[in-house]
């Protein structure tokens, strides 16, 4: 942000002029959010740099509107142009406070201490000041981000003011996307003030682009509408290989995440004496009992299951680690694959880069913090970013790498990295990975006789995934979002955005 504001800059646009352009959108917003009818006291909270600048502006236009405004500025020096404005504040009358415990009775707060300019910790006072800010029940507009949160980590420096909004400027800053940021946050959007696409492009034509899942993206991605003369075989064939004598639930939750994606065909291989289960709850998939060890896990597949006869190969949940003869066979043949819980415990035995660099055919894995770990000691042992590790371990594997968490980020092998920005705690609950791998293996199915993108699937399958979990919470309450009954919600969380 700073290189492309660098250019607007250099090619004559005044700084002035784009802060008070900013700063006009953000005024509009925040009286859209914060009526003067109803929250006319309003604190300004602000800092050394053009952030507090941004809130000087804001302050000025909502007294002009009527509010009453009383601003806190910690600081004694200041960036030239946010001393102009801090001045001509004063000069306005507007009232300035020294003690932060005179904005508790402010009926909302305008949070402008720092923006991406923050480099080192809070000191202890303005600590304090934040800390005492977050006990109050006042609702708090940062902008930009969060002051305290560190622009690309999105981890807090200390301490961070905890929004109730945060209204991003211009482009969408990496740390307010991370699971860092998360708490602090609060509802994130972008105020989009016009930057040239070309300033853009310029200064990220050569770094790999992050996008953000959005509905639209999510959708394109769908194998909608079907073709009219389309038949079971032109709509993809899973084979999910999955569950154990001790993990039945898994084999059953995959399948019927694989299920709700619509793939022509589904085949599930289960140990031989879980097959009956497994049979009652899926009527129209075909279930393949495999020959099991004494633990009761999958030793081998049958030797009639040809393993090229599938478009996509799904493994792994509920496995268990005596099933790795099989999850070795599946690694080494040329499917797409999706491999998750036990069989990326198999693959990180095995050695992860010299086992994936060998594979022919996509990989996709899907691991949650614990299992990145496992598959990337090394890269998850001087992890401060996520979505870094994420690219690298995408980078030297080949495969596409989508790491859970409270935002998913999936990284593609050429270095572009797409995060989810909207879910719900909610999904927190064991079963509901196994829900994910089998929708992602569904689609990959599908996808893979659409020559689509295997990303593709990847995104759609964790918003989709997503979406059900939010709409399930939203009926249900954030604890009645059971992995069975997000698998019931995949389907009207879809209808509800195709409408
Ligand atoms: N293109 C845009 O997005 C625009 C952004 N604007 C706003 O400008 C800020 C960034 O401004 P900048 O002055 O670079 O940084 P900050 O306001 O975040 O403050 C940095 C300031 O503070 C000093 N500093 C850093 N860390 C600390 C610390 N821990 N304690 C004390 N002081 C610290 C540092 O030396 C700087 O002086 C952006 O977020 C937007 O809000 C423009 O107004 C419009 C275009
Ligand atoms: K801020």
């Amino acid at each position: 942000m700073r290189a492309i504001e660098g250019r607007a800059f250099a090619a004559g646009m005044p700084v002035a002029a784009l802060m008070e352009k900013v700063a006009g959108l953000i005024t509009r917003r925040v009286q859209a959010l914060y009526p003067l009818s109803t929250h006319q006291k309003v604190g300004v909270l602000v800092g050394p740099g053009h952030n507090g600048g941004d809130a000087l502006v804001v302050a000025r236009e909502l007294h002009l509107q009527g509010y009453e405004v009383v601003i806190y500025r910690p600081f004694s020096r200041l960036k030239e142009l946010t001393q102009q404005h801090a001045q001509y504040a004063e000069s306005l009358g507007i009232a300035l406070v020294n003690e932060i415990e005179a904005l508790q009775s402010c009926d909302w707060l305008i949070d402008g201490l720092f923006g991406f300019g923050l480099e080192r910790s809070l000191s202890a006072s303005i600590a304090e000041a934040v800390n005492q800010i977050n006990q109050w029940s006042v609702p708090v507009v940062s902008i930009d981000l969060p002051s305290g949160l560190h622009t690309d980590t999105g981890a807090a420096l200390g301490t961070a003011i905890r929004a109730t909004q945060t209204l991003c400027l211009g482009l969408w800053k990496l740390g307010l996307l991370q699971d860092n940021a998360l708490e602090y946050v609060g509802t994130a959007e972008l105020i989009d003030f016009g930057l040239p696409l070309a300033d853009i492009e310029a200064v990220l034509a050569d770094s790999p682009c992050i996008h953000r899942v959005t509905p639209q993206s999510a959708i394109a991605n769908l194998p909608l509408p079907r073709s009219a003369t389309t038949h079971k075989y032109k709509m993809g064939h899973l084979l999910a290989i999955c569950g154990s004598h001790r993990y039945t639930g898994g084999a059953i939750l995959t399948a019927l995440g694989a299920r709700a994606s619509g793939v022509g065909m589904l085949s599930v291989a289960v140990p031989e004496s879980i097959k009956p289960l497994l049979s009652a709850q899926l009527p129209e998939a075909l279930i393949i009992g495999c020959p099991e060890n004494s633990s009761g896990a999958i030793a081998q597949l049958p030797e009639s299951v040809e393993l090229s006869s599938y478009n996509a190969i799904a493994c792994g949940p509920g496995l268990t680690m005596d099933a790795s003869t099989v999850v070795e066979r599946v690694i080494a043949s040329d499917r797409p694959l999706v491999l998750d819980a036990d069989g990326l415990n198999v693959l990180a035995q095995a050695g992860t880069i010299p086992t994936l660099t060998q594979r022919q055919a996509p990989t996709i894995l899907t691991p949650h913090f614990g299992e990145f770990k496992r598959l990337f000691p090394e890269i998850a042992a001087g992890m401060t970013n996520r979505v870094i590790a994420v690219r690298e371990a995408a980078q030297q594997t080949g495969a596409v790498v989508l790491l859970k968490g409270a935002r998913v980020a999936i990284a593609n092998p050429d270095g572009t990295v797409w995060i989810n920005p909207a879910s719900t705690p909610a999904l927190a609950r064991g079963g509901s990975g196994d829900v994910l791998t089998g929708l992602i293996g569904g689609l990959l199915a599908q996808d893979m006789l659409q020559s689509a993108p295997i990303e593709a699937a990847v995104q759609t399958g964790v918003w989709w995934h997503a979406e059900a979990g939010m709409l399930a919470a939203q009926e249900r309450t954030e604890l009645g979002v059971d992995a069975f009954t997000l698998t019931q919600y995949l389907m009207p969380a879809l209808r509800s955005h195709l409408q």
